[in-house]
């Protein structure tokens, strides 16, 4: 006997299938999409700019600013970590030759975030690119977390990305400088989702954040855009949301790309989201998840699990079935 189960929990059809066929060789979907992890913009697209990311001392900010110095950008990473961030600093200078300075910013505290712009003044001047990446997140039953829990993610989060944008946005206004503002969110900024739900709830709010002030300050030059994406490897993300490695292979299954992304892929989106070539882009919000959230959220999806001859079986039965 075998059932259609429909992502609901309900069993669409209980009928006795013939057995699936055997199937060998067949060619997983990852094969189709394998990723290009080079530079995608023309080389120099970021000549005499300077950019600022938060958290890109490690994981996918490290990504954004390889990308970025590799494209003729000067940056500036912040996050707490100092030793952390030098290191990264080091390598991707000597890998690009371009400028990467590295301050220390705990984004929760903003008048250490005016320090951290007032040094990033001194050294560089004001940034032309913002990354609000940085992020703090692990699993938990929404029952068994403190408020110190609660606020030790919504303050980095949602809190942290905010004073980020409001010092440097007031900055920038009163130099009257354009500039673009970039925050990486996640695609259950857009349905919640239960066990991380602080930071679903401060990724939404940024994701409000971001909207209101692509409306409210194009007037300054400011553009604000948003990726939300899905799951990319990284050792700050998975040790805290995956730490057994249980979960991976049922994300990959529901991928209909067939694999996680890489770094270097949401590099080149961010890359472009924040040039000239984008300069008509703002209160976007572009999902980058090898469609994961489409595959989730749709209730005939599972279908996908029916043969070929589990189908010729289907459509006899709905063909015969005569009137309502
Ligand atoms: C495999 C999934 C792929 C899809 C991914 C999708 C979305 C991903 C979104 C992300 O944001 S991934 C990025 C993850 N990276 C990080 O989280 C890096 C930074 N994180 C941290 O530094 C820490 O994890 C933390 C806890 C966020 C902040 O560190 P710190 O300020 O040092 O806090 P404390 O260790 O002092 O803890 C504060 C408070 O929180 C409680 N707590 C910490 N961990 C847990 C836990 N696992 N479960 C329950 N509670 C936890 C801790 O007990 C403290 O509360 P008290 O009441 O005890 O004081
Ligand atoms: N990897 C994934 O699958 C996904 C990631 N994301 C998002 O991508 C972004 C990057 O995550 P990822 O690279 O995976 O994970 P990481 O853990 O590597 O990155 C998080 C960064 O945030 C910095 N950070 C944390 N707390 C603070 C703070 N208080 N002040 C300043 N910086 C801080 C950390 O540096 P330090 O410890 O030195 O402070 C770290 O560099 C995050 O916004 C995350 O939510 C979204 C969806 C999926």
């Amino acid at each position: 006997m075998a059932a259609v189960m429909l992502s609901s929990g309900r069993k669409l059809l209980q009928t006795r299938f013939p057995r699936p066929p055997v199937r060998s060789g067949s060619a997983r979907p990852s094969g189709f999409f394998a990723p290009s992890e080079g530079a995608m913009l023309p080389a120099g697209s970021f000549r005499d700019r300077l950019a600022f990311i938060t958290g890109g001392g490690t994981g996918l900010g490290r990504a954004m600013t390889m990308v970025l110095s590799q494209l003729g950008a000067r940056c500036v990473i912040a996050s707490r970590k100092l030793d952390v961030l030098q290191e990264t600093a080091g390598e991707i200078s000597s890998q690009t030759g371009n400028q990467v300075h590295a301050l220390q910013c705990d984004v929760r505290d903003p008048q250490a975030v005016a320090r951290c712009v007032d040094q990033m003044v001194a050294l560089s001047g004001l940034p032309d690119v913002i990354i609000n990446n940085a992020a703090g997140n692990f699993i938990c039953p929404t029952e068994r977390l403190t408020p110190n829990g609660w606020r030790s993610v919504t303050d980095i989060v949602l809190n942290g990305t905010a004073f980020v944008t409001l010092e440097l946005g007031k900055r920038l206004i009163q130099a009257q400088k354009g500039a673009s503002f970039l925050a990486i969110t996640t695609i259950y900024a857009e349905s919640g989702s239960g066990f991380v739900v602080p930071s679903a709830a401060a990724k939404a709010g940024v994701e409000a954040l971001y909207k209101s002030l692509a409306a409210e300050w194009g007037r300054y030059g400011h553009r604000f855009n948003i990726i939300q994406p899905g799951p990319i490897r990284t050792k700050g993300a998975f040790s805290r949301l995956d730490p057994t490695g249980t979960f991976e292979k049922s994300m990959i299954d529901r991928i209909p790309t067939g694999r996680l992304g890489k770094p270097a892929e949401l590099a080149n989106l961010a890359a472009y989201l924040s040039s000239d070539f984008a300069s008509w882009m703002s209160g976007a919000v572009i999902r980058f998840d090898g469609g994961e959230y489409v595959s989730m959220a749709g209730e005939f999806n599972e279908l996908r699990k029916v043969t070929p001859d589990q189908w010729k079986m289907l459509e006899a039965m709905i063909k015969g079935t005569k009137g309502s």
